[in-house]
């Protein structure tokens, strides 16, 4: 198989077997606020397994395409989201499983202001900025025990920092 991934755009139907796309695409839920503020209502499945949410915030270095790929992992107690608190588009690479192992891995490339929540045990890879500050809001669980389950890959794969279609 290519070691090679393209870039896709995130869109909520191709993420769906992942994740929740958070954005204000489209009208909002509801309108609160006396009108003065749109509310896009509970957009995210948010799982904690004997744990509790937490919020954490993430100062991530920056990185650069193309990207050498050699690690996803997985949350197997919890979801976990990852909100920007700047707008500039961040990697999110995920992986489908394929028997416990992950399988091809997808890149995605969101847009300025849109968040991603991976769901419970969704392989992904860890929080890459492209630019900095690389400042998230991260919602995921807190709770005892392990939560944390990495896969190195034994031949790395190099996302390209070009877009194509889903490989
Ligand atoms: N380890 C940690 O808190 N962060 C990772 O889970 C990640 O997905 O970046
Ligand atoms: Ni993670």
């Amino acid at each position: 198989m290519s070691r090679l991934i393209a870039l896709e755009p995130l869109t909520a139907e191709a993420f769906a077997p992942f994740g929740d796309v958070l954005d204000i695409s489209g009208d909002p839920d509801k309108i609160i606020n006396q009108g003065l503020c749109g509310r896009y209502h509970d957009r995210a499945r948010l799982d904690f397994a004997d744990g509790r949410a937490g919020i954490s915030l993430f100062n991530a270095q920056a990185r650069s395409l193309p990207l050498r790929l050699e690690m996803v992992e997985r949350h197997p107690e919890g979801s976990q989201a990852f909100l920007p608190m700047q707008r500039a588009p961040f990697l999110v690479v995920v992986a489908p499983d394929e028997a416990g192992q992950p399988g091809r891995p997808r890149a995605f490339l969101t847009r300025e202001g849109q968040g991603v929540n991976y769901h419970r045990g969704t392989w992904h890879g860890v929080l890459t900025p492209l630019s900095e500050p690389g400042l998230f809001a991260v919602v995921d669980r807190i709770g005892s025990g392990a939560n944390l389950e990495e896969h190195w890959f034994d031949t790395p794969f190099t996302i390209t920092g070009e877009t194509g279609p889903a490989s």
